[in-house]
Formats: structure tokens, sequence, C-alpha cells
């Protein structure tokens, strides 16, 4: 099993189980993460959508490079990020608040993970960062658009994604992407940002998120998201792509 998705108190929690990969995304954990989903959409008991990912090492280091690098041509990619690009946008659209639980490095696809969600809680000796322009690719996955759309700051969120450089835990928190940051246990830091929350019903976080939602309706996020699907599958196919990648493949041979 490369996943868990199990109950924690009134919320639910997707962990990412490859810890021997630095739970790289294939298309088992895509499938179990878009079954999970449907499964929040359709529990109207669930107060709170987690992703964590298992190991302190990473929470996630984005698409599995071992199993895309076969992925050659604009035509291969394209149905690999736009699977992906859904399932982050489907995430984003789940009606109660998604929180990324980031107990590791969160690199390429694992930061547009993280930028999908409502709330980023950070261990404070992580990096995080869309490293994907070291790759000769931009983000696939939609996180370019979920970044700009939530980040207060476009020059900001724009240096993030072209520097292509991991970011450490208190420039994310000043640069608005880390929601809070901590020390220790994780579930002790999910329950310290959860306690105020359940004072209030979740009817109206519902609402709110409602709110939030409409905002990214409104905004064309589905249709953004979508365009930059297109503009990354071009970039895929370039030889400067696929030679980054045997090199980050072959580092260690
Ligand atoms: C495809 C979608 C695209 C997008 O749209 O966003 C992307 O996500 S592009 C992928 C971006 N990711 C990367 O470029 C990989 C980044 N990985 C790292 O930078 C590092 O692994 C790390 C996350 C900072 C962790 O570093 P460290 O703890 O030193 O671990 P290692 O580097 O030694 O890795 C251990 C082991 O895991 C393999 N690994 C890591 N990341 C991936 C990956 N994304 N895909 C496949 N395999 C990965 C790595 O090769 C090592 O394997 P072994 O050598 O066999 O032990």
């Amino acid at each position: 099993m490369v996943y868990r998705f199990e109950k924690w108190g009134s919320g639910a929690v997707f962990t990412i189980d490859r810890p021997e990969k630095r739970n790289a995304i294939n298309d088992e954990v895509m499938d179990a993460l878009s079954d999970a989903i449907k499964a929040a959409g359709d529990d109207e008991s669930l107060r709170y959508f987690v992703i964590t990912g298992e190991g302190r090492s990473a929470f996630c280091s984005g698409g599995d490079l071992s199993e895309f690098h076969k992925l050659r041509t604009e035509e291969d990619a394209a149905p690999m990020l736009g699977k992906m690009a859904d399932i982050l946008l489907r995430l984003a659209l789940l009606p109660v608040p998604v929180i990324a639980l980031v107990d590791g490095h969160a690199v390429g696809g694992g930061c547009e993970i993280a930028t999908a969600c409502d709330f980023r809680i950070v261990r404070e000796d992580v990096r995080c960062g869309f490293i994907q322009g070291t790759l000769a690719i931009t983000t696939g996955w939609g996180g370019a658009t979920h970044l700009l759309h939530k980040t207060g700051r476009q020059d900001t969120a724009l240096r993030m994604l072209m520097e292509a450089t991991p970011k450490r835990a208190p420039e994310l928190l000043e640069a608005g992407w880390a929601t809070e940051l901590y020390t220790g246990d994780k579930f002790a830091a999910l329950s310290r940002f959860t306690e105020p929350m359940e004072r209030v019903h979740p009817s109206v976080h519902r609402a709110y998120k409602q709110a939030a939602v409409r905002r990214y309706i409104a905004g064309g996020l589905p249709e953004r998201v979508r365009e930059e699907v297109s503009a990354c599958a071009k970039l895929w196919a370039a030889d400067v792509h696929h030679e980054a990648v045997d090199r980050f493949l072959n580092k260690k041979k």
C-alpha cells in the first residue's frame, strides 16, 4: 500500500506512504487520493481533510520521475499532468477546510499539492519550493495558478516560481505561503491548529469555505489550471527537460 486514509477525530488524514521515494506521486497514489477526495466530499460529518507524507524526510517530492520519465512527448505528458491537476482542483474545492501537514521537504509537485490546500502547517526546519524550473518545465499540476490566486503579492509568488529554489520555512512564512510553523510532533501541531476551530460549528466552516470556492470559480481557476497543464506539457517534450531528469535519476549511479 502506498498510502493510508484514516479518520483523525472529526477529520480525515490522507498519508502518502512511499518514504523510500520521498513520497513521490505515482498513478496508484493519484487514484487513491482521488478516491479519498470523493469520500470526503460525500461525508457530511467530516470537519477537515488533511494531507501529509510518511516519515520526516519529505512531505512529497513531486511526480515520480522514474515512472513519468517514460512519458516523452507533449501528447504523452498532458493526460498525466491533467489527471493530477484535476485531483488538486477537487482538493481545493472540497467543502471543508483542507490542511497540508508539511513534516518534511515539499518540492516540485509536492509544493503544488500543499499550495492547493487552504492551510499549510509547516515544520520549521524543512524547505519547500517549485523546483520544476531546474528540470526545464513549469508547474504542471496547477500549482502556479493556485499560488497566484492565494498569496497576496504577485512579485513574491512569481519569484518563488522563477527562482525554482526551495525556501526555508521562516521565509515561507514571511512570503505568506506557510500558514504557521511548528517544532516537534506533527499531530500535536495539527491539534493546536484545529483546536480553536473545533469551538465553531462545522456549518460555519462549510459556509466560509463556500465563499472561498466562489472566489476560485469567479477567478476562473479551472480554466487557468487547464492552460497551465498545456504549457507544461509543451515544455515536457523538450530534450533539455529529459536531460535534466536523466541527471537527477542517475546522480548516484
Ligand atoms: C511530474 C510533475 C511535476 C510537476 O508538475 O510538478 C513534478 O513534480 S517534477 C518532479 C520534481 N521533483 C524532483 O525533481 C525530485 C526532487 N527530489 C529531491 O529534491 C530530493 O529527493 C528531496 C525531496 C529533497 C529529498 O532529498 P534526500 O532526502 O537527500 O533524498 P534523495 O534525493 O537521496 O532521494 C531518496 C530516493 O528517493 C528518490 N526520489 C526522490 N524524489 C523522487 C522523485 N520525485 N521521483 C522519483 N524518485 C525520487 C531518489 O531518486 C532516491 O532513490 P534511490 O537513489 O533509489 O534511493
